[in-house]
């Protein structure tokens, strides 16, 4: 895994981002964490693709991206080659920060845990763009699926600031245009082959997160 994040590059098309997430899942439904980063990191070149308006959500995602790149290439990094793994590890050593901030704000567990709830956030975006029209808003889409999902994390400042993004998001046809994958019927029908494994990769991830009552890392 490359030591560090570059996030600029636009020549990748978001094909390539969704295919990352699909080989994320082992046969036997583990995660690769060095997959799941990847696709992070691709996602976050796509979204700087629209813009500065986003640096700020990007810097974040980044921020947290690098940490669990950090644990990949680290000495302890054989127990952070899938989710799993990376799961038992830190709970059977006590290395996570269970009840409130403390020695490991840093931990595998806690980073992954808010770059699972913006993948719940993806993939209701995903599913509204692939059943939209061409009088469908991106940024009423994007908003609607945050609502359902992250802005429950996050404090008000962040939710207002979010908002404000949104409303900087490119329209339906140019938003399908940057995604690089061809005519509308194709951005559809990639969506279509993506979406079921996005959404079983945030599914044995949230199951393995639930089983170890560790949905709330503060
Ligand atoms: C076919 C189109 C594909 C769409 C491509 C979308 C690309 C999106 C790329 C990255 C998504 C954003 C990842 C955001 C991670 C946020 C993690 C988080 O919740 N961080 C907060 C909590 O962390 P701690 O403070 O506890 O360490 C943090 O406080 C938040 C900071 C930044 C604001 C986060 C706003 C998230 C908005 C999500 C919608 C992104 C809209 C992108 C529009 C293309």
């Amino acid at each position: 895994m490359a030591d560090s994040v570059a996030v600029e590059d636009p020549k990748f098309t978001l094909q390539e981002v969704l295919d990352t997430f699909k080989s994320c899942l082992s046969e036997n439904k583990e995660v690769f964490l060095e997959h799941y980063v990847a696709g992070w990191l691709g996602l976050v070149r796509f979204m700087n693709s629209l813009g500065s308006v986003f640096s700020f959500i990007a810097k974040d995602a980044v921020n947290k991206i690098q940490i669990l790149i950090n644990h990949l290439n680290g000495e302890n990094g054989a127990h952070y080659v899938t989710v799993q793994s990376m799961v038992k590890y830190e709970l059977d050593n006590q290395l996570v920060d269970l009840t409130k901030r403390g020695s490991f704000p840093e931990s595998g567990c806690r980073t992954l845990l808010r770059l699972h709830r913006a993948l719940r956030w993806l993939e209701l975006f995903l599913e509204r763009l692939r059943t939209s029209t061409e009088e469908s808003k991106t940024s009423v889409m994007c908003s609607e699926a945050y609502n359902q999902s992250l802005s429950q994390h996050h404090a008000w400042i962040i939710r207002k600031a979010a908002g404000t993004a949104f409303w900087a998001l490119p329209g339906r046809a140019t938003f399908f245009d940057v995604m690089n994958v061809g005519t509308p019927e194709q951005v559809v029908a990639m969506l279509g082959d993506a979406l079921p494994l996005i959404s079983e990769v945030y599914q044995v991830t949230e199951n393995l997160y639930a089983q170890n009552n560790i949905l709330d890392l503060p």
